[in-house]
């Protein structure tokens, strides 16, 4: 069943066309990334998404409503973790709790209770600054999921990470999304790790500054299952999906000249 549908959205910035005729399907329990880049208008699509931005043509609908402008209804994760540096791990986990109207005492409870599933045993008293860069994404991605624990957007989770990080970050997450169920659509620059989490990538073609607006150049379904993808990255599946989208991502550079 898909749970988030992009319909035929376009929008225009400052006259310019940046994305044209949109449409991507994110299915309940799975994992999607959208590829492209710098400058194509990820941002651009992902404030639509959220209702952060109303689009000049589409729709937005989730769990089969529109949402189309209306904000507030999906966890958005930006690239930088925005954790608050004067309250401790557990009051800026809560804090989506508390913002909905959850007594302090029942949000504490609840955000504790998923520390262990994130990997956070024994940080709840401590303050981000203590935190390394890839125990702060889990603080950021467990505060997005406790936003909404149906679907989350995910700008970048794991670029500012280094390489050994973002491998650990990698495994752990596809843990975490299989043991949680829940679903999520990233924003990635990387196309290893496209192709390493996701179930279906978008990839976006276009230079919007250079009058070619943004759509979507072809999808590459990722048939090996999430649940095993241990040595997925030295294995045949993974190449060829890996090249599908460089041939995509080729055509691009073809068309741009
Ligand atoms: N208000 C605006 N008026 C005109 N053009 C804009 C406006 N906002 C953004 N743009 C242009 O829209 C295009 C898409 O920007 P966007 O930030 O969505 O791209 P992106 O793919 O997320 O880039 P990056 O990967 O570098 O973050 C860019 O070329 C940008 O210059």
């Amino acid at each position: 069943m898909s749970q988030l549908e992009v319909q035929h959205v376009s929008q225009t910035l400052g006259g310019v066309n940046i994305i044209e005729d949109i449409c991507i399907t994110v299915q309940a329990g799975s994992i999607a990334c959208l590829l492209g880049p710098s400058g194509c208008g990820k941002t651009t699509l992902f404030h639509i998404i959220a209702g952060l931005a109303t689009p000049y043509q589409g729709t937005i609908v989730l769990d089969g409503k529109e949402i189309t402008g209306t904000p507030g209804k999906l966890a958005y994760m930006l690239q930088k973790d925005l954790l608050l540096a004067h309250k401790t791990i557990l009051a800026n986990v809560a804090l989506p709790l508390l913002l909905r109207g959850v007594p302090k005492c029942e949000a504490y409870e609840h955000a504790r209770s998923l520390f262990g599933v994130f990997g956070l045993e024994g940080t709840d008293q401590r303050w981000p600054s203590e935190l390394s860069g890839g125990m702060r994404q889990r603080v950021a991605l467990l505060r997005s999921y406790l936003f909404n624990n149906d679907f989350m957007l995910l700008d970048e989770p794991f670029s500012a990470l280094d390489a050994f990080t973002k491998a650990d970050m990698h495994r752990w997450f596809l843990q975490v999304a299989e043991e949680l169920g829940t679903t999520a659509l990233v924003v990635t620059h990387d196309i290893d790790e496209a192709v390493l989490l996701s179930d279906r990538m978008y990839v976006m073609r276009g230079a919007p500054q250079r009058g070619i607006p943004t759509c979507i150049a072809g999808e590459v379904e990722i048939a090996h299952p999430r649940s095993d993808r241990k040595d997925f990255g030295l294995s045949e599946d993974f190449i060829l999906a890996k090249r599908s989208v460089m041939e995509l991502l080729r055509a691009d550079q073809d068309d741009a000249r």
